[in-house]
């Protein structure tokens, strides 16, 4: 019976052992598995460990990054707070910019009304003044015609430096009575008094102004005037009619006149008057339009008996309005 126990034991045992085998061999496998897993773990990790270590790379450059684009961010808020406030400010300038434009227009309307008007009166002055400058043109053209068409003045020059005064005391006098008085001269030759009256007698102190204001009256009825100058030898037909060469103030009776018809030319622009003056240094022939040759006013000669040629000559009267001269001034010798 022990030996049956012992083989009972023995087969307990045994069944045991077996049971116990198959557990070591299902521990072994289990362990096998474990140190599969193990190792793709550890493979796995070291997967995760590499590519934590790119990551956290990638993280460092996407912090820096990041924190760049902050840092831009915030300076954009800036521009953009800068900018939000200039808009504000510009839109209140707009707003006060649309009153006063508003305003503006609304003045510039008034304005543009008021223009209107004085436009209006100025087109109604300027008609009234045209009528009232050809009233003073023909008013004034019949006072020098009632004055006399054709006027003689007598001009007495003073003594030149080398001319010496007559032993038997002055040849000349100026009678004072009240009808004579500035228009009559007495000469007295070899004990005999001759008396001589004119329009008008001009003194030896009298200047070059004296006697172009005499005449310059006659310079407005331009187209008309013939100045004509007459005289002996060096009695001061040169001098009256052209002046001293390079002494403005002694200039004579010629380009007075051409000063005032100038200056009439220049101030009666603006009233509409149109002259036209033509200055032609080749022509030594003037004619009129229609073919006559025009007035030719012969102004001074000089002392080597070469005649020197000043023409004012009319060439053409357009219309009342437009009135052509042709200032003819040679230099060449005749
Ligand atoms: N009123 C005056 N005041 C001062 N000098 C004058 C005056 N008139 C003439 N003279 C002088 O007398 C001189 C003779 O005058 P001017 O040459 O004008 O005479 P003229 O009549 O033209 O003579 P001619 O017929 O010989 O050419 C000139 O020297 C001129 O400057």
């Amino acid at each position: 019976s022990s030996q049956e126990e012992a083989i009972k034991q023995k087969d307990v045992l045994a069944t045991e052992v077996s049971s116990l085998r198959g557990e070591l061999q299902q521990v072994r496998d289990e362990r096998d598995r474990q140190l599969y897993q193990v190792q793709t773990l550890s493979y796995e990790l070291e997967k995760v460990k590499e590519s934590r270590k790119h990551f956290s790379t990638e993280l460092d450059s996407l912090t820096l990054k990041a924190n760049d684009m902050e840092e831009k961010c915030s300076l954009k808020d800036n521009q953009i707070k800068a900018l939000e406030e200039q808009l504000a400010t510009a839109e209140k300038k707009l707003q006060v910019s649309n009153i006063s434009a508003y305003e503006t227009r609304t003045e510039y309307k008034g304005q543009q009304k008021f223009v209107n008007e004085l436009q209006r009166r100025l087109a109604d002055a300027e008609y009234i003044l045209i009528e009232e400058e050809r009233l003073r043109k023909k008013l004034h053209n019949t006072i020098l015609e009632l004055k006399g068409n054709i006027r003689v003045f007598c001009r007495v020059r003073p003594l030149l430096a080398d001319e010496s005064c007559s032993t038997e005391g002055k040849i000349f006098s100026h009678p004072t009575s009240m009808e004579t008085s500035g228009r009559a001269i007495d000469l007295a030759q070899n004990g005999q008094k001759h008396s001589f009256t004119f329009d008008k007698v001009f003194t030896p102190e009298a200047s070059q102004e004296e006697v172009f204001v005499e005449i310059s009256q006659l310079v407005q009825s331009a187209l008309d005037v013939c100045i004509f100058a007459y005289g002996q030898t060096g009695s001061g037909k040169t001098y009256t009619m052209m002046g001293r060469p390079g002494h403005l103030e002694e200039k004579g009776l010629i380009p007075r006149s051409l000063e005032q018809i100038f200056q009439t030319k220049q101030s009666q622009q603006p009233q509409g008057w149109k002259y036209e003056m033509i200055r032609d240094l080749i022509s030594t022939t003037t004619r009129m339009e229609n073919g006559t040759p025009g007035k030719q006013y012969t102004i001074k000669h000089d002392a080597n008996g070469n005649t020197q040629v000043f023409d004012l000559t009319v060439v053409d009267v357009h219309s009342a309005k437009e009135v052509a001269f042709l200032l003819n001034q040679p230099a060449n010798s005749r």
